[in-house]
């Protein structure tokens, strides 16, 4: 940050970290020590804080956040700010978001350009807002708009913010200049007010309510994301002690998601999706330069429409196709309208003269069998289970499976034994890691990011676990690479479970975090 003295006894301290003015630990030193001299020079009557480049700032560096704890020393500072017996002004343009709101908090007044944007969006990164922002918040707008704001991370523009009694003052030109003449005309004006710190949360007789309902609400919309009820829980504290304790609860809280695998995974999206824009195909791959890849046969899920006719374009092409569909009524309506597709296509063919060879298509029998036997899952009361009626949700194991299971069994001549939910969640995800592992290894795949981008947004993977290959660094390479190796040891006719080349090279170097994979473990194959 720089410091700066200007014309009419006033100090201006300006966040300088490109691109986003970011908190990092220099800047937080560079403040501190701005507002330092600016209090003890007697000629000084206020300050103003802004940010380089039109932009205030954009929180803590979440590039360092594996490096420090945010948010938690920086909280000292924003209650120094307070405490400070001159006057202190942000001048806010682009965005003020987490640390940086909190900053802004932290100062007596806040102005605006129409066009900035304010917010907590903590919540998105794993974490709360733990330098005060659960607790200065509500003091200034309320329970009910920071639960809102907290939870959701919301980011408001200027006009709503300054509505919600965020911001002091809004305007179209320039925010220092503003801040600077604001900063003459409030000199003799007491401080005392302006101290969020000292204020109490304004309170409702609803409170109780208000704050289950708010739990219930972030139970439904991000389930399974630990950060957004801490933070309710970092409210309530804020609402029910005293300021030295609600902060030190807010600490506590703040720690333990900065403990929690959900931050790390969060950050790690954040960086992963702002990557994945960025990136083009692995170098190698040009469409100019691809060539097919050989398919020996093709599994179709779903055989509504667009199922049907995928299945019969593989089928057309001679390549043995394996369609599953759990409707029994839509697989009765699917295979006529298949084989009725086919047999059309025969008879043009055999009348164009052109050979036909009948393709391979296979449709699973598994569910079939069940439903032959009338058990169609919980709307006729059986399936899998059996149901407490039906319709019901209510299930327990059926001996009749147990019957059925057995003859498959021998009819298949399989051996039966116990598996655990482990080793279940283990080849089910394993498998899919290391077929992650070998498109990194071909080239067709550009990043580990790509493939966890994929996962998240295309697949409802957790956003909170960070997609599968970060997943794998999670547990570490060595493990998944063990466990594959056992898996496949153990299912020699399962391709999947043979652990990749290139899983191999990089678990030798122990566990390397994602962004490094490409660089230790080569250049990509070329199979694009
Ligand atoms: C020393 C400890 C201090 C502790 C302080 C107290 C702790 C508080 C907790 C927090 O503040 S958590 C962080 C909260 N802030 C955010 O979540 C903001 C995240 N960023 C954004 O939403 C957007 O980037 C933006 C700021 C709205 C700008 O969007 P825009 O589309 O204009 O640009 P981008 O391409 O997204 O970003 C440009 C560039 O900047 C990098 N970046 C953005 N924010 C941060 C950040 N907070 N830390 C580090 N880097 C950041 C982003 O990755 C891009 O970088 P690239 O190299 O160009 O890809």
């Amino acid at each position: 940050a720089e410091y700066l003295r200007l014309p009419h006894s006033l100090a201006l301290i300006r966040l300088r970290n490109p691109p986003v003015n970011a908190l990092s630990l220099a800047v937080v030193n560079g403040i501190r020590e701005g507002l330092q001299k600016a209090m003890s020079d007697h000629t000084i009557k206020a300050i103003v804080v802004c940010g380089a480049n039109d932009k205030f700032c954009a929180g803590a560096d979440i590039s360092s956040f594996s490096r420090s704890s945010p948010g938690i020393s920086f909280g000292v500072v924003v209650d120094e700010i307070q405490r400070y017996e001159k006057p202190v002004v942000a001048a806010i343009r682009g965005v003020a978001l987490g640390g940086g709101l909190e900053l802004a908090l932290g100062c007596h007044y806040r102005i605006a350009h129409a066009e900035a944007r304010v917010g907590l969006p903590e919540v998105a990164l794993g974490i709360l807002p733990g330098a005060r922002g659960t607790q200065l918040l509500p003091r200034l707008i309320g329970v009910p708009m920071s639960l809102d704001l907290i939870t959701s991370g919301r980011p408001v523009g200027a006009d709503e913010a300054l509505k919600l009694g965020i911001l002091d003052v809004v305007i179209n030109s320039d925010p220092v200049e503003e801040a600077v003449k604001f900063s003459q005309e409030i000199l003799d004006k007491p401080l005392e007010p302006r101290r969020l710190l000292n204020k109490s949360v304004p309170s409702l007789p609803n409170m109780d309510s208000i704050f289950s309902e708010a739990f219930a609400k972030v139970q439904k919309q991000y389930p399974g994301f630990l950060a957004p009820e801490t933070s309710i829980q970092a409210l309530q504290a804020a609402v029910n002690l005293p300021y030295k304790l609600g902060i030190k609860e807010e600490e506590k809280l703040a720690l333990y998601l900065q403990k929690s695998g959900q931050a790390r995974a969060l950050q790690y999206v954040f960086f992963a999706e702002s990557s994945v824009h960025k990136q083009s195909p692995p170098s190698v791959a040009s469409w100019q330069t691809a060539s097919p890849q050989p398919i020996s046969s093709v599994g179709v899920l779903g055989l509504g429409t667009m199922g049907r006719g995928i299945a019969m374009c593989f089928a057309k092409a001679g390549i043995p196709v394996v369609a599953v569909e759990s409707d029994p009524k839509q697989l009765e309506i699917a295979k006529k309208a298949v084989t009725s597709m086919l047999e059309r296509e025969a008879s043009k063919m055999q009348q164009s003269g052109r050979a036909w060879t009948k393709p391979t298509l296979t449709f699973s029998s598994s569910a079939d069998m069940l439903c032959e036997s009338g058990r169609f899952g919980q709307k006729t009361g059986k399936g899998w289970y059996q149901y407490d009626k039906p319709l019901g949700r209510v299930h327990r194991p059926d001996p009749w499976l147990s019957e059925f299971l057995s003859q498959y069994r021998e009819t298949h001549h399989l051996e039966s034994r116990s598996i655990s939910q482990e080793e279940i969640l283990e080849r089910c995800l394993y498998s899919l890691i290391n077929e992650g592992f070998r498109i990194l290894g071909e080239g067709i795949a550009a990043s580990p990011e790509q493939i966890d981008i994929i996962y998240l947004s295309g697949y409802g993977w957790p956003r909170y676990r960070g997609g599968p290959m970060f997943y794998a660094a999670t547990v570490g390479l060595p493990v998944v690479l063990e466990k594959l190796q056992k898996y496949y040891t153990q299912n020699p006719d399962v391709p999947q479970l043979e652990p990749s080349d290139y899983l191999k090279k990089l678990a030798a170097h122990g566990n390397p975090p994602p962004k490094d994979w490409q660089s230790l473990a080569g250049p990509p194959g070329s199979k694009l």
